[in-house]
């Protein structure tokens, strides 16, 4: 089974997804395969260049993370076109990777995919797993996390579905608001229920 593993920046996804990999579940990232993507080199990275400009490189070649962020995140044009750009790269490469997991027998496949909703990807899963918090303290989480600005965790945010409307359509949700191990027994339950059902 391949297990669509989302929610919002910062309710939990990676702390989830660790979790699951403990329990023997192979994960493939799409936050690791987006950086993966622009290594120098990359046909992605020089389209990133000839659309925003050699600003976006460091000087060592590789690309400028924070600036291409601050660009993308306060304007929602910029980011469609990033998007445009960088998104078939990811589905290509987590398409290959879940095929190869499957060759190698592993029964529940996990790929973390924050924008799994907003992005329409609903069809590379068969199932959809959403890591929940309430808003106020994910903002409070991020906020302790990256040590941003109460704007920049709230631009952070609104740039993506919101949390309630992913909950809405989760097929199954862990509630990551109350300690780690409320959170580690919600998923050892979710396992079990796979489990028996396979
Ligand atoms: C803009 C970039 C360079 C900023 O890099 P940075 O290292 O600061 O952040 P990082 O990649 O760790 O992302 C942190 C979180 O931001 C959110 N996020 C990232 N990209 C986007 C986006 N295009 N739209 C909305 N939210 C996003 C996700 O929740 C992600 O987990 C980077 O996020 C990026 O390349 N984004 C485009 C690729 C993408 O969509 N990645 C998300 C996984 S599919
Ligand atoms: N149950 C919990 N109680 C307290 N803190 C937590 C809990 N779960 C996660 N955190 C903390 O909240 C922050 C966000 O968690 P995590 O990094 O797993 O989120 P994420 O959804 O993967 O984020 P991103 O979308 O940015 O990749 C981290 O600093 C993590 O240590």
């Amino acid at each position: 089974m391949r297990l669509g593993l989302t929610g919002s920046i910062a309710t939990g996804k990676s702390t989830v997804a660790e979790m699951l990999k403990q329990r023997g579940c192979p994960i493939i990232d799409a936050d690791v395969i987006a950086r993966e993507v622009v290594m120098p080199g990359t046909g992605t990275l020089q389209k990133i260049k000839e659309h925003f400009g050699d600003e976006i490189l460091q000087e060592d070649g590789t690309l400028n993370r924070e600036k291409l962020g601050s660009i993308v995140f306060e304007n929602p044009e910029e980011r469609t076109h990033l998007n445009e750009i960088i998104h078939p790269a990811i589905r290509g490469e987590m398409k290959r990777q879940a095929e190869a997991a499957e060759s190698q027998g592993a029964e529940i496949i996990v790929l973390d995919i924050p924008l799994l909703m907003e992005s329409k990807l609903e069809y590379l899963v068969d199932k959809v797993l959403v890591v929940y918090l309430p808003e106020e303290l994910q903002k409070k989480r991020l906020i302790e996390r990256n040590g941003y600005s109460e704007k920049e965790a709230v631009q952070r945010i609104s740039s993506q579905m919101s949390i309630e409307e992913k909950r809405q359509k989760a097929d199954e949700i862990i509630d990551n608001s109350g300690s780690i191990e409320a959170t580690e027994k919600q998923v050892k339950q979710l396992i079990e229920k796979w489990e028996a059902s396979s």
